[in-house]
């Protein structure tokens, strides 16, 4: 059974078709990477999937169940979280505070986390694990202003799995990242609990070809391959338009 599936999805805006027909299948478990080149509908289709965008037509079935066009937090709450391509920390804050406002988020309110010193140890206590598993523990009481590039990007996705999401959405999550710090990304990726699927979009294709099990190419809004890593490197249409024989 599929996590996540469209079907036929289009979005356009005005006359400018974004999303043309796609239909797309997630399953358990997998490392699915969107790829395409730059203006070809990969974070619109990500927005759709999220709710940020709503689509033209077409449906979303996570769980099987209909998702198109839920609200961006109701569709949270099912159990899809994300990244952004925009850092969306608080910079004056210190790198647990942000974690732990996440897990408050997802938990309870916070009137609630004061009338109750229990929940809010656990707040913190999840916040920790949450750190540790994104390796940001020593970092912790940082301020994030004073965090790395990379590290801050480290911490979006801390931020991300404080929502206990089925499918994570990475968008591009190693943009402006020095090679060092890439390197880095793909490790802590690796790391993350199989029983987590992750859909990302992704331009570096070290990145695409070490961590996904499925990628899916997209061109002018329209799927134009899906398939494994060795499939898409084969795929003559693949290598013409996108890929350029480098792969
Ligand atoms: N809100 C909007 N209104 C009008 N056009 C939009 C809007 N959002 C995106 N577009 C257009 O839709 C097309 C697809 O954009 P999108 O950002 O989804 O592509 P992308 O594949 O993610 O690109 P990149 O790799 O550069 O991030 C582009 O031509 C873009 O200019």
């Amino acid at each position: 059974m599929t996590l996540l599936r469209t079907e036929n999805l289009c979005k356009s805006f005005g006359n400018l078709q974004v999303t043309t027909n796609v239909s797309l299948s997630v399953f358990p478990g997998e490392r699915h990477v969107i790829i395409g080149p730059n203006g070809a509908g990969k974070t619109s289709l990500v927005h759709q999937l999220t709710g940020q965008l709503r689509c033209s037509s077409g449906r979303i079935l996570f769980k099987e169940r209909d998702i198109t066009g839920m609200e961006p937090e109701a569709i949270c709450q099912m159990g899809i979280g994300r990244t952004f391509q925009k850092n969306t920390l608080f910079p004056s804050l210190s790198v647990a505070e942000n974690v732990r406002l996440a897990v408050q988020a997802k938990q309870g309110s916070w009137y609630q986390a004061l009338r109750n010193i229990d929940s809010m140890a656990a707040h913190w206590e999840r916040s920790y694990q949450i750190l540790d598993q994104i390796q940001l523990t020593d970092s912790a009481d940082q301020r994030v202003s004073n965090l790395s590039y990379g590290e801050q990007r480290q911490l979006e996705i801390a931020i991300a799995l404080a929502a206990e999401p089925e499918l994570l959405l990475l968008d591009e999550p190693t943009s402006g990242m020095s090679p060092a710090e890439t390197n880095r990304m793909i490790d802590l990726v690796r790391t993350l609990p199989e029983s987590l699927t992750i859909l990302m979009i992704e331009h570096d294709m070290k990145v695409v070809f070490s961590l996904a099990d499925t990628i899916t190419v997209l061109y002018y809004g329209e799927v134009l391959a899906s398939g494994t890593p060795d499939e898409i490197k084969s795929n003559e249409k693949v290598r013409e338009v996108y890929l350029g024989g480098k792969h």
